[in-house]
This record gives C-alpha cells, sequence and structure tokens, in this order.
C-alpha cells in the first residue's frame, strides 16, 4: 500500500477493489433498508462546529484515561468480528497498529484470531473484551474468565443484539458462515476446554437476556463493564441502577434494528441521563477529525470507529490500520487547535450548532 489516502473514504474504496464483494457487503452493509447506516454519517454532516479565535491554546492535547485504561487519543477500535476476512493476520494486524497507535482495542467476541493470540501478538496493547451474554451461563462465564487471563482490561457487553440484524446483502449474496479454515476462535471448545459438542459453539443471540444477566456477570468478574447498544435515556439510567462502569450508546453501525436514529443525535439524552456519574462513549459513522470532536463536544469521553479500521486493514494489512488511526489522530489534533482549545476537555456543546 504505497498510494497517499488522504481520507477514511479513500481507504473505503481501497479496500473494496482488493475484497471479495460478498466480504465488502458483509462489511459495509447493515440491516433493512440501511437506513441507520446512512443516518449515522449523515448526522455528521447536519453539525456544524462554530470556532473560537485568539485563544493562544498551544499544542492540543488528546489523551484520554478510561476506566484506568490510558490511550493516547480518543479513538478506540469498536469490535468488529472476522478481521481475517480482511487480512491474513486478523486481529493480530490490528493489534499490533492499536498498540503502536497507543488506543484500546475491544476483541470483538466473533474475532477469527483467539483473544490470547491477539494478546500474545500485540504486547503492550490494551485490549478490553466484547462479550454477547450466552444464555448457558457457564458458557458465559469460560469465555469472561479467558478475557481476564489474557489481560482484557475491561469487558464490553454488547445489548442490541436479541437477534440477529436481517442483512440483505448477506443473504443476496449468500455470505452465512466463514470460508474453510477460517473459525470464530473464542468460540473453539478446544480453546474453551468445557467439553462442548462439535468443534465450534454458534454464537447465539438470545431474546432471553436481560438485566438479570447483568447483574450475573457483575457478580462474576470484577472487570469494569460496558454496556454496548444503549440507545434510551431510560435504559441508560436503568444501566446506572445495574452498576455499570461505562455506557458505549451504540446502533451497532446499522446492523441491528434499522431505522434507529443515528447515535449522534442519541447522544445529548443519553449524556443527560447519566449527569456524569460514568463515562459515555459512543460509536457510529465517524469518518473524520471533526466527527471526533462533534460527539465529544456532546458529552461523549471518547468514540469508536468500527468499519474504517476494517477499511484499513484490508487495504493495507497492519499498516493500513495503522495509517488510518494516524490519520483520526492527526485530524483531531488539527480540528482541535482551528477550534482554538488547548484539550479535548475543553470541548463544549457551545461548539456545535445544528444546521
Ligand atoms: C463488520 C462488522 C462487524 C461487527 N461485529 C461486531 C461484533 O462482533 N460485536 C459488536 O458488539 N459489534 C460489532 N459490530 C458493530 C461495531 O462494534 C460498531 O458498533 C459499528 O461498526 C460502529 O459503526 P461504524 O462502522 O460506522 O464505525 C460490527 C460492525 C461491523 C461493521
Ligand atoms: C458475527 C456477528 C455476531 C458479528 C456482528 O456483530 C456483526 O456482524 O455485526
Amino acid at each position: 500500500m504505497t498510494a497517499v489516502l488522504p481520507a477514511i473514504r479513500d481507504f473505503e474504496a481501497a479496500a473494496r477493489d482488493r475484497l471479495d464483494p460478498a466480504h465488502y457487503d458483509y462489511f459495509a452493509g447493515g440491516a433493512g433498508d440501511e437506513l441507520t447506516v446512512r443516518a449515522n454519517e449523515a448526522a455528521f454532516a447536519r453539525l456544524a462546529l462554530l470556532p473560537r479565535v485568539l485563544r493562544g491554546a498551544g499544542s492540543p492535547r488528546i489523551g484520554v484515561t478510561l476506566l484506568g485504561s490510558r490511550a493516547a487519543m480518543p479513538v478506540l477500535v469498536a469490535p468488529t468480528a472476522f478481521h481475517r476476512l480482511a487480512d491474513p493476520e486478523g486481529e493480530k494486524a490490528t493489534a499490533r497498529a492499536a498498540a503502536a497507535a497507543e488506543t484500546i482495542m475491544i476483541v470483538s467476541m466473533a474475532a477469527t484470531v483467539a483473544v490470547e493470540d491477539v494478546a500474545a501478538a500485540a504486547p503492550g496493547a490494551t485490549l478490553w473484551f466484547q462479550l454477547y451474554v450466552q444464555p448457558d451461563m457457564a458458557f458465559t462465564e469460560a469465555l469472561v474468565r479467558r478475557a481476564e487471563k489474557a489481560g482484557c482490561a475491561a469487558l464490553v457487553v454488547t445489548v442490541d443484539s436479541p437477534a440477529r440484524g436481517r442483512r440483505d446483502r448477506d443473504v443476496r449474496n449468500g455470505f452465512d458462515d466463514l470460508p474453510a479454515g477460517m473459525r470464530c476462535e473464542n468460540l473453539r471448545c478446544e480453546n474453551l476446554c468445557d467439553g462442548g459438542a462439535g468443534p465450534v459453539r454458534p454464537i447465539v443471540m438470545s431474546p432471553v437476556i436481560s438485566w438479570e444477566h447483568v447483574d450475573m456477570l457483575r457478580r462474576m468478574t470484577r472487570l469494569p463493564i460496558v454496556l454496548k447498544g444503549v440507545t434510551h435515556p431510560a435504559d441508560a439510567r436503568l444501566a446506572l441502577d445495574h452498576g455499570v462502569s461505562a455506557l458505549y450508546v451504540s446502533n451497532h453501525g446499522g446492523r441491528q434494528l434499522d431505522t434507529v436514529p443515528a447515535t449522534v443525535d442519541l447522544l445529548p439524552e443519553i449524556v443527560a441521563a447519566v449527569g456524569g456519574a460514568v463515562p459515555v462513549l459512543m460509536d457510529g459513522g465517524i469518518r473524520r477529525g471533526t466527527d471526533v470532536i462533534k460527539a465529544m463536544a456532546l458529552g461523549a469521553s471518547a468514540v469508536a470507529v468500527g468499519r474504517p479500521v476494517i477499511w484499513g486493514l484490508a487495504a493495507g494489512g497492519e499498516c493500513g490500520v495503522a495509517r488510518v488511526l494516524g490519520l483520526l489522530r492527526d485530524e483531531v489534533e488539527h480540528a482541535l487547535t482551528l477550534c482554538g482549545l488547548a484539550s479535548t476537555q475543553d470541548l463544549e456543546p457551545g461548539l456545535v450548532r445544528r444546521c
């Protein structure tokens, strides 16, 4: 990958050229008519930034500390499945790039490299583990213990998936399984040592999962629990009652329930409901440093990116992910400077106007 790719959308074009079309569609697509996929990005375009001048702010500071994990930039790697479809090194390449960028990678439960191998491939990486609570709680506990043992510093529990999203592109392409030789390695029974039948457990997305399961997890582990996929302010308040350590506003990049509003539009109400009690993270549609600034001005403690990382990985492996993360870091610093601010801590809602 030698071409100069000045924007995330250039990485997407490069990734599209390289990927099997069905795999590109899996990564890019979403549920139903993909209204929410498009809404996430469109909502950022409707927000304008109103900078201040002559503030003598100096060099911008953009590092954050989240639940005890330090990141040099407020952009995390969102959990995404199946990285080996994009590059043979898969999640190992992503983790090395995240470590080099000194940011946090949230490893998907549906990773194509086992979490222990991701950790071993990227010493010094700060990893969090994403979990879909499985109705079989003994199995869920086996996953939590593995994540703890691998050194993951937080548990990101995805709660927007009581059923799998209906994704027309995947149906049209007949994409319903990984190619031969690739598996969800965290679900391999020999890795789990749980004596489960068959070589790989399926990921169950179950409508029986409830707040009771969050309570069970809370008792099961000392890791901080981040609840991912909260969009309703009433759920944000309930989450606080159930002792979560952080909220993560997400509509799963538009891949679960279509027609859910854009996440950046939901953010202010959730931030108000939380009232500063815990950090609020968000993802969905972030493609520019200015998007990061807008989300943080509206109260996000940090943001995460899903597809941009996949585009980097498909376009250029570890180096491609490093360039995507570097591009976002540079854009955040640049936008902050142009806003007349010294630190992301100084971001506030008055900087953002709806247009
Ligand atoms: C290809 C793909 C796979 C994903 N896999 C997971 C997953 O395994 N677990 C999860 O909680 N979210 C998953 N997500 C959702 C992301 O964590 C994130 O919410 C979303 O990608 C953010 O939107 P963005 O892609 O516009 O940045 C996935 C998203 C994509 C695009
Ligand atoms: C394999 C799936 C569980 C990953 C996912 O959450 C997604 O594709 O959005």
